[in-house]
């Protein structure tokens, strides 16, 4: 993340929708009321991590906080950690969502926006792209990013601040949706996939990028000792152990391919399957409404 001079001006494109962590003094809102590009100035600091045994970080506010405190170095951990490359297994959850150029499309935890930005090129200028995410940190440098990077399509986008739990869209409103290590941070799964369900059209597609929870012993064995001897030691350099802790912690409570697909079927979709790539350490399930 480069440092980027002034005001984020790409707020421009921030719309505030139902989420409402207690430190922000935001109300409720839906898509096209103002925007309010100066709200930044007016945010009390995140609250502290409040941790509870083995890193669990029960709360959404307490989630809230979390991504907010590691949204400056988030990019870049994330380059260096997966050796780049997060950005393959992005490009691969995009083309499984099944977009199309001209298509109104959903990512859900944009975060920074990868794979926002990803959506965009896809469905060019003819498309529209959405970008959800709670956390107004990282939105804040995501919409940096677009200004840094400038691309055409890029006009296409919009982002909201908003609850992944409580969509503040219409039934059947896009052709596709996308979550990149997004599900696994949700208090509530299971509403997720249904407000997921209900956004989406008939017939398209949601695909969500993920750690893996692996049921082979060989690889979470791996990935637990990546994580507690390079991941966490890494992000200790930045004064962010407890928050790469945590990561750990949310693997270990997520679901296995085979739950993920259980899980999709239970709240309605008519075909659910779950992919392992990145040598098993990283998972996508691609369902179908
Ligand atoms: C994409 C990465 C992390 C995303 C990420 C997700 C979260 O939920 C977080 C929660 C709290 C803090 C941070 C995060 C967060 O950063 C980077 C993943 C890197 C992996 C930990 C390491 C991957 C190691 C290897 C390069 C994988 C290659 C396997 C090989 C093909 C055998
Ligand atoms: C690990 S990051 C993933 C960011 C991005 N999708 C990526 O792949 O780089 C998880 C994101 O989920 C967001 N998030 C967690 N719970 C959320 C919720 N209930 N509503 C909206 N966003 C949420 C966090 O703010 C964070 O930006």
């Amino acid at each position: 993340m480069g440092a980027v001079n002034g005001p984020p001006s790409a707020v421009r494109h921030l719309h505030y929708a139902s989420w409402s962590p207690s430190s922000l003094p935001i109300r409720c809102s839906t898509l096209g009321l103002p925007r309010r590009p100066f709200l930044f100035l007016l945010r009390s600091p995140p609250p502290p991590l409040r941790r509870l045994g083995n890193n669990r970080v029960r709360c959404s506010a307490e989630r809230n906080a979390l991504f907010n405190r590691i949204a400056p170095v988030y990019d870049n951990l994330n380059d260096l950690l997966s050796l780049g490359q997060h950005r393959s297994w992005k490009r691969m959850c995009v083309s499984w969502s099944g977009a199309q150029r001209g298509n109104r499309v959903l990512d859900l935890c944009c975060g920074s926006g990868d794979l926002v930005f990803f959506l965009s090129q896809k469905v060019g200028t003819e498309g529209e792209v959405y970008g959800l995410d709670f956390s107004s940190e990282q939105l804040s440098i995501a919409s940096r990013r677009e200004d840094q990077y400038w691309k055409a399509c890029y006009k296409n986008i919009e982002w909201i601040e908003g609850d992944a739990l409580d969509l503040p869209f219409s039934d059947s409103y896009f052709d596709a949706i996308t979550i990149g290590y997004g599900l696994r941070n949700l208090i509530d799964r299971h509403k997720a996939m249904r407000e997921i369900f209900r956004v989406l059209k008939p017939g398209s597609k949601v695909s969500i990028l993920d750690f893996n929870k692996s049921t082979s012993s060989l690889v979470n064995m791996l990935q637990e000792w990546i994580i507690d001897n390079v991941v966490v030691p890494t992000a200790t350099e930045y004064g962010l152990s407890q928050e790469y802790k945590y990561l750990k912690t949310s693997i270990a409570e997520f679901l296995t391919g085979k739950e993920l697909e259980k899980l999709a079927k239970e709240v309605g979709f008519s075909k659910a399957k779950h992919y392992e790539i990145g040598g098993g350490f990283m998972g996508n399930l691609v369902a179908t409404r």
